[in-house]
């Protein structure tokens, strides 16, 4: 991959399980560096297409990140690319430091011999990624022990050792306190300055704080799309989110 930034450019993507299309054909740009959000209510297909997008399920159609297509590609050839993702639910490893989590994910793709030989201090990387997450003062922690956004900060730290390009996080502040939101929300300006970022999102808050574009999708399809103060201008969003106190994507900022 070259130094300039990529953007994603997805066409026409399909995903269909059992007859159903849980993602029906949608089609989005996000520009190099911007911090997309993804939102919509249960069940739009927000989470399948980021797993089309990471290989995780078949879809059909074109995902291209930067000059590199990623559709038919197995899920280690796309993470090579330069493309990684969180989930909702953490998946660090518990019995070991902060460190070990990191160096394990630095040397994912390196052979294991350089794995096993003894470090003599911390990677560059590796180092430059603590200090980007917050977490050099934790550094020998066991991960198990970190608080529930110290836990995220340390996946999206994972990812970035890997030197991903394209992060796609699946609702990053999901059960955080409001003080680990904004270290989040200022973490994605960080990430995004050389990176480009897609977050699934429900919180709207954070949403009207932090994201950069957005696209609302519903029943599979892009719905609307812009800046949020436009999509929360669009009558089209206003009419699917009515009803949905909990997600008052139409309320003034
Ligand atoms: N593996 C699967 N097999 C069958 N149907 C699935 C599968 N995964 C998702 N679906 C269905 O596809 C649709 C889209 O689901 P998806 O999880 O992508 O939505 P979402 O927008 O991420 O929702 P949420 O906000 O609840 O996470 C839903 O109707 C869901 O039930």
């Amino acid at each position: 991959m070259s130094d300039e930034l990529a953007g994603l450019r997805i066409r026409d993507l399909r995903v269909v399980f059992d007859g159903f299309p849980a993602v029906d054909g949608v089609s989005l740009d996000v520009r190099p560096g911007d911090i997309r959000f993804l939102i919509g209510p249960n069940g739009a297909g927000k989470t399948t297409l980021v797993d089309a997008v990471t290989g995780l399920v078949k879809a059909t159609g074109s995902v291209c990140f930067g000059e590199q297509e990623l559709l038919g590609r197995p899920v280690h050839r796309i993470a090579r690319l330069g493309v990684g993702r969180t989930f909702q639910t953490a998946t660090v490893f518990e019995e070991l430091t902060v460190l070990q989590n990191l160096d394990i994910a630095a040397g994912a793709g390196r052979g294991a011999l350089t794995l096993l030989r003894r470090r003599r201090g911390v990677p560059e990387s590796v180092a430059r990624a603590l200090e980007t997450i917050g977490l050099t003062g934790q550094r020998d922690r066991l991960a198990g022990t970190l608080a529930h956004g110290q836990k995220q900060w340390l996946e999206i730290g994972m990812l970035l050792v890997q030197d991903v390009q394209l992060l796609l996080l699946d609702e990053p502040v999901a059960g955080m306190s409001q003080d680990e939101r904004d270290a989040t929300g200022e973490l994605l300006g960080v990430v995004a300055r050389d990176r480009t970022v897609v977050v699934i999102e429900h919180d709207m808050d954070f949403l009207r704080r932090y994201a950069r574009t957005v696209t609302v999708m519903h029943v599979g399809k892009v719905l609307s799309e812009g800046t949020v103060a436009e999509v929360q201008a669009d009558p089209k969003v206003q009419e699917v989110y009515l009803g949905h106190a909990a997600e008052p994507a139409v309320q003034e900022a």
